[in-house]
């Protein structure tokens, strides 16, 4: 029987929650007085959304075969997304067969390369590769991780990333990872209370259980590593996104500095197998963290993940859902799994990008077995409004 050739390549815009996951209402965990490089302005310090972090909005790609069937995927990117898709990459896509994914995927990302190389246009070409991938499963009626080669374990296992630790404890989570609330800006002061928070977290959870600290690249390499021996008696188990994405140098130089045993992880703003090059070859981390739906989709992070094994780091995937948990099942170097506790208060398990897929699985006592439906097993709300901005 022939191949299915892809017939046409479409993009919608969604608001409010979903793929942009930080796209939330108003007193919720996630935009409450996060530490970020913007903290250093007053006026931009109490909330992300305050200086733009939901101002893209989610992206949905979806992809039709000459067969009639479709294949979907959703990633961070708004109407500047859909523009790159149906005015640019569109014309790598429409007429290829729906197998010829990694030629696809090299047409896109060299196509784009003198404006392309990360941010926006790599979480674009994220978006078609994981529609294509979603297609395909779909074409052949299989699980996106058996096309990957198969699980090597029967369900994953997750920590959680909220304000409330103490609650996914409770949940079965296997750790907890805090934001960080104070940045340099806020000086000493800052800093005593943020490992305030983690002693009291770490009172509530007693020992045994992981808790780490997500910076999102709000510090420096002096703040971070006063920060790291400051909660080593808490029992730290990572430092996470320290510093800038692009500065390579410090996160060398904190991963030298921070005490035995402690772990530095990053990568959730990085991307393709050239950023996390630099990553790995300069001993920056001890585990990297893409995001399927950012670094370049599943074509790319295979590169990624093969690399990083090579170096003996871990691969432990920036919650994307089912885009992560159908890639992290394949993978040796992925023992565990994030989980974004997208309750406002963190206290109850819901879908990480809730309300746009029906069928999205959650962890279950902390755990999860990856549905085999087809592809990746989730389907698009009907009721969740999607706006398609540019039209062939
Ligand atoms: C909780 C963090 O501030 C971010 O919002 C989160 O998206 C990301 O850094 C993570 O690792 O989950
Ligand atoms: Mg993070």
């Amino acid at each position: 029987m022939a191949v299915p050739t892809i017939r046409q390549l479409r993009a919608f815009t969604v608001r409010g929650g979903g793929a942009d996951y930080h796209d939330q209402g108003a007193d919720h965990w996630i935009d409450d007085h996060i530490a970020t490089p913007m903290s250093k302005y007053p006026e931009y310090r109490q909330s992300r959304q305050s200086f733009g972090l939901n101002v893209l909005g989610t992206l949905v790609v979806e992809v039709e075969a000459s067969d009639g069937t479709v294949g979907f995927a959703v990633t961070t990117g708004g109407e500047i997304g859909a523009w790159i898709v149906e005015k640019h990459l569109a014309r790598f896509v429409e007429g290829q067969k729906v197998t010829d994914i990694e030629k696809m995927w090299d047409q896109m990302y060299n196509g784009t390369l003198f404006y392309g190389r990360k941010g926006i246009v790599l979480n674009v070409i994220s978006g078609v590769d994981l529609a294509l991938w979603d297609l395909l499963g779909k074409v052949r009626q299989e699980p996106v991780y058996q096309l990957l080669g198969g699980p090597v374990r029967d369900e994953l296992q997750f920590y959680a990333t909220g304000a409330r630790p103490d609650l996914a404890k409770k949940m079965g989570f296997i750790g907890g990872k805090l934001p960080l609330h104070h940045a340099p800006a806020e000086g000493e002061e800052g800093l005593r209370k943020n490992l305030a928070l983690l002693a009291d977290m770490r009172e509530r959870v007693g020992d045994g259980f992981w808790l780490m600290y997500d910076c999102w690249m709000s510090l420096d390499v002096n703040y971070a590593t006063k920060l790291a021996l400051g909660a080593q008696e808490f029992g730290l188990k990572w430092i996470e996104e320290a510093l800038s994405p692009d500065d390579y140098w410090g996160y060398a130089q904190l991963r030298r500095n921070v005490p035995k045993g402690m772990l530095v992880t990053t990568g959730e703003h990085e991307a393709t197998r050239w950023g996390f090059r630099m990553l790995l070859e300069m001993g920056c981390c001890d585990i990297i963290q893409p995001d399927v739906g950012w670094c370049g989709g599943i074509t790319e992070l295979v590169k990624i993940s093969a690399l990083a094994d090579a170096h003996g780091a871990l691969v432990v995937p920036h919650g994307s859902s089912v885009y992560s948990y159908h890639f992290v099942v394949t993978r040796h170097n992925s023992p565990f799994a994030e989980f974004l506790m997208m309750a406002p208060k963190a206290d109850e398990v819901v879908p990480m990008f809730n309300p746009l897929l029906l069928d999205e699985p959650v962890p279950v006592n902390g755990r999860l077995k990856v549905p085999e439906t087809p592809g990746f097993g989730v389907r698009l709300n009907p009721d969740c409004a999607l706006n398609r901005p540019h039209t062939h």
